[in-house]
């Protein structure tokens, strides 16, 4: 199984992507969704978050206000690192059990679009990494325009990630949004058939994952000697 990182800053095109992915029949795993579905009302997620944030952040019928919230953590770092402490397990769980269904289902290739995959050390897990990249004034305007949110408001949701050209370095493929969706759609061409073929086995043991199993491995093998001497 090959688990294919997608990531990139916020509104820099990774949903507008992942459509593309699953418009050519690949099975997406999306952590916002996953996100959504741990602040659901009544969840463990939610009362934690209810018990630290208070019940202000409740509309009427006890789902959490998002863009209440949103105003909160994306104006208050420490607001904004309380409420990623207290759901990254439920996330980080919620995403394994998405990948594990697929991996059941017998999917080969799984992509998984994570805006914060870096931020959540997830990067470790999947190969290769692609990052969509635009520069800063096309994000701000894309993001204020899909939102309808201020300058102000959308600055301060950039600021919230690691910088865009930071995650760019640390790609193993960049594709670059600047242009119309066409051109998208051009880019997501040329790099379908590099990201999903398979790995070859020195790739595969070069890799974090590769190099995951190869310890896991030696690791029982060792336990597994242990026990047998310790039997004898
Ligand atoms: C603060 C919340 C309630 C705001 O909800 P809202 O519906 O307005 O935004 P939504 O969830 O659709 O997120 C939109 C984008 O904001 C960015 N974003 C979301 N949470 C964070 C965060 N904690 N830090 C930085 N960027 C974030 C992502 O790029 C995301 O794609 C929500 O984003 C949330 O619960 N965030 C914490 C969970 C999280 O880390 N989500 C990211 C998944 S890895
Ligand atoms: N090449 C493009 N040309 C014009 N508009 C685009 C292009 N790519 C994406 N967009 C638009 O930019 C906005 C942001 O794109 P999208 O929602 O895919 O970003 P995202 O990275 O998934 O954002 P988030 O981090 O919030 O989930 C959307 O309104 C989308 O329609």
């Amino acid at each position: 199984m090959r688990v294919i990182g997608l990531t990139g800053g916020i509104a820099t095109g990774k949903s507008t992507v992942s459509n593309l992915f699953k418009a050519n029949g690949f099975p997406v795993v999306d952590a916002d969704v996953v996100a959504r579905d741990v602040l659901k009302k009544g969840t463990g997620g939610w009362r934690k978050v209810v018990a630290a944030f208070g019940e202000d952040i409740l509309l009427e019928n006890g789902e959490v206000d998002r863009p209440k919230l949103g105003q909160i953590v994306f104006t208050d770092p420490s607001k904004r690192q309380l409420l990623n402490r207290l759901l990254a397990s439920y996330i980080s769980y919620g995403i394994l059990w998405e990948v594990f269904k697929l991996w059941i289902k017998g999917c080969n290739i799984i992509i998984l679009d994570v805006p914060l995959l870096f931020e959540a050390k997830m990067d470790r897990w999947t190969n290769p990494i692609i990052v969509v990249w635009v520069d800063p004034e096309t994000q701000l305007k894309r993001l204020m325009e899909r939102d309808r949110t201020s300058a102000q408001d959308a600055q301060n949701r950039i600021n919230a990630q690691m910088p865009l050209d930071e995650k760019r370095s640390k790609a193993d493929i960049v594709i670059d949004n600047n242009g119309s969706l066409e051109d998208l759609n051009e880019n997501f061409r040329k790099i379908l058939d590099q990201v999903t073929k398979p790995l070859t086995w020195t790739e595969f043991w070069l890799s974090r994952q590769g190099a995951i199993v190869a310890i896991v491995s030696i690791f029982s093998g060792v336990l597994g000697c242990k026990k047998l001497v310790a039997r004898l």
